[in-house]
């Protein structure tokens, strides 16, 4: 097969197809609309997120027998149109979910030893030991939001803090030995401390707003490890200022596609709940790399590798 890598992934995702006989071009820098010129001669495409597989570019691609998109959310091709096209979509939750369960927990233990604060503090010759208190896990409700890869990573990494672990999913029947699952209602009754490991999609989008905060029967803290678009920003900021939430570790943010730099660079464009959350000091904020250390990059290239070779 003649496959287009269009972003740059371990090494060893080029060497492995190129070994079972497979033609590899590579081209990080080309735009959509060039690729859309010569798509038609690649039987696949690996790609990351640089830009949208649409109907436009599906429709220029007649040879193409697969997507694999090296990672966990697939929101930015259109699904039912390439499936519908017969196209294979491949992606790799199996490569970064450890990872992202992992950070989801460091935030969680970070937010609640206060350790960016107290860390900032005594470079700055604070020591400052009550108001830096902290809390333990240890007999807290951890509530999942979305038991699928992600989801039960994290999950997996609670055993061992003594917490409830409960987990809410709009399938059936995917409660395990680590989580407990529970309808939304019971989730937001029980919850101390919120993760999200839902991915974008028309019900995730805008999901935790006022009323669903609101819902929640104690103040909480929120994690979100999956989709900035799935809190609404402005919901976020009223309930850390009435103190709902108690604080949020956040490594993907609602604006973070409009370039974030910019957002910086020229602060009357930064929008007013962002400009409260790199202020708040109960807030941690990640750039979008929970699923993202040096083990995932293998694992994400392996994974691709293996799952093109077992269908191709
Ligand atoms: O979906 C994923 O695997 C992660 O969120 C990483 O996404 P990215 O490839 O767009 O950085």
């Amino acid at each position: 097969m003649r496959i287009l890598h269009l972003d740059q992934n371990h090494p060893l995702l080029l060497e492995q197809l190129a070994l079972a006989g497979h033609h590899n071009d590579e081209n990080y820098t080309i735009s959509k609309e060039a690729t859309e010129k010569i798509i038609s001669k690649y039987d696949g495409i690996v790609i990351r997120s640089r830009f949208k597989i649409d109907k436009q570019f599906i429709d220029a691609a007649s040879q193409l027998k697969f997507i694999a998109r090296v990672g966990a959310g697939l929101e930015s091709i259109d699904i039912p149109y390439a499936e519908g096209k017969g196209i294979y979509l491949i992606s790799a939750p199996e490569g970064n979910r450890n990872a992202v369960g992992e950070h989801a927990l460091g935030m969680i233990l970070s937010l609640f030893n206060k350790l960016n604060r107290a860390d900032a503090e005594v470079k700055a010759g604070h020591w400052n030991r009550e108001s830096n208190r902290g809390l333990e896990l240890e007999g807290k409700t951890i509530g999942i939001i979305g038991y699928g890869n992600m989801g039960k990573a994290f999950a997996k990494k609670l055993k061992g803090f003594d917490c409830e672990v409960l987990c809410y999913d709009i399938l059936d029947q995917v409660g395990d030995d680590n989580a407990r699952q529970v309808s939304l209602q019971e989730l937001q009754e029980k919850t101390d401390v919120l993760s999200l490991h839902t991915p974008w999609t028309p019900q995730t989008d805008k999901m935790v707003d006022d009323n669903f905060i609101n819902a929640f029967a104690k103040a909480f803290y929120l994690i979100n490890t999956a989709r900035g678009k799935s809190v609404v920003t402005s919901a976020l900021v009223t309930a850390l200022k009435s103190g709902k939430i108690k604080g949020a570790g956040l490594d993907v943010l609602e604006y973070e596609k409009l370039s974030f730099e910019n957002l910086f660079t020229s602060k009357e464009e930064m929008p007013d709940p962002l400009k409260y959350l790199i202020t708040a000091q109960n807030v941690l904020l990640t750039p979008h790399i929970a699923g993202w250390t040096i083990e995932s990059k293998r694992k994400l290239a392996q994974t691709i590798v293996d799952k093109i070779l077992a269908s191709f």
